[in-house]
């Protein structure tokens, strides 16, 4: 079952190991996370509409993260979904090569990656890692996969793009301003399916590194199988999402774009127990060619620009080529 399959940079050297700020923190429950309907927020009814708005903007102003009811992903397409990631994982080794890429900015990269996080403290993980906007790269196996996975990440991006609307609304922009100035007919939308494997050992569990995501938001969802973990108020908070509901991080170009206003969100897996771990991920960014810098309209002498530009496509090249550690890569460009 194991994807065998590995690319050299996803290996972390025990030499190169960093030592991170977010490990040896506490990690609890927490059931204040923001609950965002979607069907409120594109509703007809002004009143339900403006509330909606209202509970977005602080969702990402004060945690960067929110659960998404009511989003019309159809279930059926979610859980093809997750089925045809297990499939792909079992597909035969010389197959999956084919999809390996050689390096961060191929479409198409596929392979395991073992973290080395201390001594014993090993976990293995399949992903496959997709551009899918404004180009469609997508394995063409197992059969059906491809299609199902057209629909899904459209799906996303017409959520992205209702969301976007009601933050810019949120903050007396005009509610297309984001999609305008980052030209969002052609985002660059990737698509990430990872399977966790189970650890036996759960004394020796951890999980993906502690980061913020690049891009503008993130949907999230998974198998019902819990390992996400969001950083809030100094404090890891497991993640239990009902198995209805997408979760959405707010992402380092929107906390560009807002002048830190939004706050990206900072999260990490860490996957215990005998069960699989199977997550949907799709990151939805600028145009690959934007210059990414505060929008002048939020910029003031009270706030002045906290962030230097830079365009998608280096900001995605940094965060793929780089040891993750929070906001590192917003960090480099944090004035
Ligand atoms: O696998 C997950 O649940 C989330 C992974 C993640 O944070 C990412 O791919 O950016
Ligand atoms: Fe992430």
């Amino acid at each position: 079952m194991a994807p065998t399959i590995a690319i050299a940079r996803e290996f972390t050297p025990e030499s190169e190991l960093i030592n991170s700020n977010y490990e040896h923190i506490e990690i609890t429950e927490d059931d204040t996370i923001p609950v965002i309907d979607f069907s409120l927020l594109i509703s007809g009814n002004p009143k339900e509409r403006s509330k909606a708005i209202k509970d977005l903007g602080k969702a990402c102003e004060e945690w960067g993260f929110f659960l998404l009811i009511n989003h019309g992903i159809p279930e059926n397409v979610k859980n093809s979904m997750l089925e045809y990631v297990e499939q792909f994982f079992k597909l035969p080794e010389e197959e999956m090569r084919k999809f390996q890429g050689k390096n961060v900015m191929d479409p198409v990269r596929c392979g395991t990656r073992s973290l080395n996080n201390g001594p014993g403290r090993t976990i293995s993980r399949g992903y496959i890692k997709l551009i899918v906007h404004p180009e469609f790269h997508f394995p063409d196996k197992p059969a059906g996969y491809r299609d199902t996975a057209f629909e899904y990440c459209k799906s996303v991006r017409e959520i992205v793009e209702e969301l976007l609307k009601g933050l810019c609304e949120g903050l007396g922009l005009e509610p297309n301003y984001i999609s305008k100035a980052m030209d969002l007919d052609s985002s660059f939308q990737r698509f990430v399916s990872q399977l966790y494997m189970p650890c036996p050992k759960p004394e020796l569990a951890s999980g993906s590194p502690a980061h913020s995501d690049h891009g503008l938001l993130t949907i999230v969802t998974d198998n019902g199988i819990p390992g996400l973990q969001t950083f809030h108020n100094g404090k890891w908070i497991n993640l239990r999402p009902p198995p209805n509901a997408v979760m959405v991080n707010t992402c380092d170009q929107l906390e560009i774009l807002t002048n830190g206003k939004f706050k990206s969100n900072v999260h990490r897996v860490f996957h215990t127990g005998n069960t699989t771990r199977i997550s949907l991920v799709s990151t939805n960014g600028p145009s690959p060619d934007k210059l990414v810098s505060p929008a002048p309209e939020l910029v003031d002498e009270s706030h002045p620009p906290a962030f230097a530009a830079l365009t998608m496509r280096e900001y995605y090249e940094r965060h793929q080529s780089s040891s993750l550690d929070g906001k590192t890569i917003l960090d480099q460009v944090r004035i």
